[in-house]
């Protein structure tokens, strides 16, 4: 076990959920792709009522053949191969999670992490601009993400964002996040998400607390409950 495999156990007390074979992550995220569309299709459509009204019904059914089978928390929060967690159904980054873009966060020769990814009209605050909530659920977790790619991972105690330009859905936008600096249990860290045309529309800075016995000391992990994974 990595030394940041074994504090990203301790921090977001980590343990295997019930094994997902490759198989069926597979279909579970083409499941999420399509209810992506399908959510995007809801918000955009202009059917009648009628035919509104026909499709919840079919849509009522397929959630309860789903529920047929049901785990009793959401899949999967396990260490990936880079030493992170690696969360299915995170609502930001998750394949398995249709309310996710998804965000997919890689990691910089720096020693920060990046992202590129488009907004549907999903998630419209402002008419033709993102809402400045789903800016801030990306940044957290963008920030968490640098947090843990320094190895001080920990959960977010401040979050202080700064809207400077309107963020458009729709086009292709880029965020970076990197750790300015780590004392004690305390981790800083700065984001930036910017539009097509590289100018900056959000900053973030956030400050990430290691719960205490998050360096094997033997105390609790805080305020993380046993199974629980980083929440943005
Ligand atoms: C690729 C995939 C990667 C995956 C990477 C993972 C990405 C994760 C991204 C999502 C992360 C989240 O959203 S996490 C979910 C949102 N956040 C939360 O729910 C956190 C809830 N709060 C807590 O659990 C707790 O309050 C903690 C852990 C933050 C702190 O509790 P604690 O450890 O008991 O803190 P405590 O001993 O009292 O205080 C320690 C010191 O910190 C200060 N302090 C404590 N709380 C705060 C605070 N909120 N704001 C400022 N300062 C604070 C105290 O004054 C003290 O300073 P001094 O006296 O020492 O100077």
């Amino acid at each position: 076990m990595s030394g940041t495999d074994a504090v990203m156990r301790r921090v977001f007390a980590v343990r295997e959920r019930e094994a997902m074979d490759a198989a069926t992550e597979a279909a579970l995220a083409g499941l999420a792709a399509r209810v992506r569309e399908l959510t995007e299709a809801v918000v955009h459509t202009a059917v009648d009522p009628a035919e509104a009204a026909a499709v919840a019904a079919e849509v009522a059914a397929l959630a309860a053949r789903l529920n047929a089978a049901r785990r009793a928390e959401p899949p999967i929060a396990r260490i990936g191969g880079n030493g992170l967690v690696r969360q299915l159904a995170n609502p930001v980054s998750g394949a398995l999670n249709p309310v996710a873009p998804p965000v997919e966060i890689e990691f910089t020769p720096d020693g920060g992490v990046r992202t590129a990814f488009t907004l549907n009209g999903v998630y419209e605050g402002p008419p033709s601009f993102v809402h400045g909530g789903v800016s801030a659920m990306v940044l957290d977790q963008l920030l968490g993400a640098a947090a843990a790619a320094n190895g001080t991972p920990g959960m977010t105690a401040t979050l202080e964002l700064r809207y400077r330009r309107p963020t458009p859905w729709g086009v292709p936008l880029t965020a970076t996040a990197k750790v300015s600096r780590a004392e004690g249990r305390k981790t800083w860290a700065d984001a930036v998400i910017a539009g097509p045309d590289g100018r900056t529309t959000v900053e973030a800075t956030a400050m990430f607390i290691m719960p205490v016995g998050a360096h094997g000391d033997g105390g609790s992990s805080g305020d993380v409950a046993d199974g629980d994974a980083p929440r943005g």
